[in-house]
């Protein structure tokens, strides 16, 4: 069945829900969750999650990784942004960094399990459509703007800018 691209004025968009991602990044692996609640729950991701009100980008990617795996990543770097246009939950703004040291031992929580994965062995027929838009180019080192288009979990639009190097 072929869906309708509904229109989005991305001149005044605003994500209801800002949230965030942080890739850790060790010795050809990334640090991956399997996640056990909240939004893309069942799906493989980077640990992250909403921003709580008062909270930069920053502290909250460095929370959400102490609740949902006992790490706390150190110097994180803002790599990009992902703008989500959502059918059927609030719009999504996520700020997505990367690290390359963390404190502490990834430890399975309630909120999810860690999973060292090969940089080349990324589980993508597990993770959000998008994810094969732009995670392998900022594994790279670049750094992006995106914008996404979802009707439940499938993405009908996308438009991707990687910051020149
Ligand atoms: N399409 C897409 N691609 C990649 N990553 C994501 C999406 N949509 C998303 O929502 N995400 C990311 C952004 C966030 O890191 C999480 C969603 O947040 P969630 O885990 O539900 O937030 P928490 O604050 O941890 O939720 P609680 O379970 O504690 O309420 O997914």
């Amino acid at each position: 069945m072929v869906m309708a691209i509904r229109e989005v004025d991305w001149q005044h968009w605003h994500g209801e829900m800002p949230a965030t991602l942080m890739f850790v990044v060790q010795e050809g692996k990334v640090l991956l969750i399997e996640k056990l609640r909240g939004i893309g729950k069942g799906k493989v991701n980077g640990p992250g999650g909403k921003i709580d009100p008062g909270e930069t980008p920053e502290q909250c990617v460095v929370r959400e990784c102490q609740e949902e795996l006992h790490i706390t990543p150190l110097d994180p770097v803002k790599m990009g942004e992902l703008c989500f246009a959502m059918s059927d939950i609030p719009d999504i703004h996520c700020h997505v960094f990367m690290a390359t040291r963390y404190e502490g031992v990834p430890t399975a929580t309630e909120e999810a399990i860690p999973l060292w994965t090969d940089l080349d062995q990324i589980p993508y027929d597990r993770m959000w459509e998008d994810d094969r838009c732009w995670l392998a180019g900022m594994l790279a080192g670049r750094k992006f703007f995106g914008r996404f288009i979802f009707e439940g979990e499938t993405m009908l639009w996308h438009e991707l800018d990687w910051q020149a190097h």
